[in-house]
């Protein structure tokens, strides 16, 4: 990616990764080309659109702070720049053997915004991280509401109906300190990814790169999430992720990136960029009716059900892999 001409922000604020990446389309909310993007389930930045026309560049962490509401809210924290998702449950659930070895990478508390602002105003290297979600529900303060009733929500719905995508499930409001990175991971939902203050970079590979970035094991608390550390890939353990086909943005206030079910994606709020703002908007998947050749996300989520069953009949993980290679050992390879 090109940097300095005539951008807000300069590629020393990006991280530096082993891999190409190529670029995700940047078109205007005009373009005919979106639809045939998002219904062949491929990633878009939609420009100039007024989806969020009502917090954009409004929704500043000050004016946040300000409006937020006084509930407090789920604040993330970390050791280093990267907030690995792990899900609660599998931690010690009984199909596990992880439940004695899994050691948390992040710590989730409740905070007010305030001190949130405070902690991030007065951060030093060396501390821990914060990052900040908060569901847009109505917990959250009147001006907010308001702002979010001002979505265009006639774009948005016009989108979610011509693909034939599922119901709204959430928006999720984040506040990101500056640096902090969403480690590599799919979502089963579509995704209307918007951004309002501060710049994130977003790096994404097809689901055809499951074997590129080596997922944990389903019933692993990291589920869905890349085994690969971006920092420092071990190409001893992980060999095909010199090969996984990325590409990249830097989406800018306003700016809303399509991130379709079951794609990978890495974010990062740009290196001294300042705190970042984003809501997403998570739609469940449409109906497939399984129509031949099988699309790449079809065989991620076929792959999912299989690794399911297997641990659900063999009740120990440990033996499905050997159970596995038995049966293609020799057989299918
Ligand atoms: C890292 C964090 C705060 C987190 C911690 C623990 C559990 C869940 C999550 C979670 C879920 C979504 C996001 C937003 C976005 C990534 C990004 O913008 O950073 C993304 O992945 C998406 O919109 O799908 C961020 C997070
Ligand atoms: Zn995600």
């Amino acid at each position: 990616m090109k940097m300095g001409e005539n951008k807000p922000w300069y590629n020393d604020q990006l991280r530096h990764y082993d891999l190409e990446f190529g670029q995700i389309p940047r078109l205007h909310y005009t373009d005919p080309k979106i639809d045939e993007l998002i219904q062949q389930n491929k990633p878009v930045v939609i420009l100039g659109s007024d989806i969020v026309k009502s917090a954009k560049n409004r929704w500043t962490p000050e004016y946040l702070e300000e409006n937020l509401g006084n509930s407090g809210h789920t604040v993330f924290l970390s050791k280093g720049h990267k907030f690995k998702y792990y899900d609660e449950s599998k931690i010690l659930s009984r199909t596990n053997s992880h439940g004695v070895e899994f050691t948390p990478p992040t710590k989730k508390i409740r905070m007010k915004i305030g001190d949130f602002m405070k902690k991030l105003r007065e951060w030093k290297p060396g501390q821990d991280r914060l990052y900040l979600q908060q569901p847009l529900n109505n917990t959250v303060g009147p001006s907010l509401v308001q702002d979010f009733v001002n979505f265009n929500w006639d774009y948005i719905t016009k989108k979610q109906t011509k693909h034939q995508w599922g119901p709204l499930t959430s928006n999720l409001l984040l506040i990101s300190q500056e640096g902090n990175v969403t480690p590599c991971h799919f979502d089963e939902q579509q995704n209307f990814f918007a951004q309002l203050h501060g710049f994130k970079r977003c790096i994404l590979f097809p689901p055809s790169d499951f074997e590129c970035l080596y997922p944990h094991p389903v019933y692993h608390p990291h589920d869905r999430q890349s085994m690969v550390d971006f920092d420092k890939p071990d190409y001893e353990k992980f060999p095909n992720f010199k090969r996984a086909n990325g590409c990249e943005t830097v989406v800018e206030p306003g700016d809303v990136l399509y991130i379709p079910i079951y794609w990978w994606h890495h974010v990062e709020s740009l290196m001294e960029g300042g705190t970042t703002v984003s809501v997403n908007f998570w739609y469940k998947s449409g109906t497939t009716n399984l129509g031949y050749p099988l699309r790449d996300y079809q065989k991620v989520s076929i792959t999912r059900n299989l690794e399911k069953m297997l641990v659900e009949v063999l009740q120990d993980p440990k033996e499905v892999g050997p159970l596995l290679r038995s049966m293609i050992l020799g057989r299918y390879t």
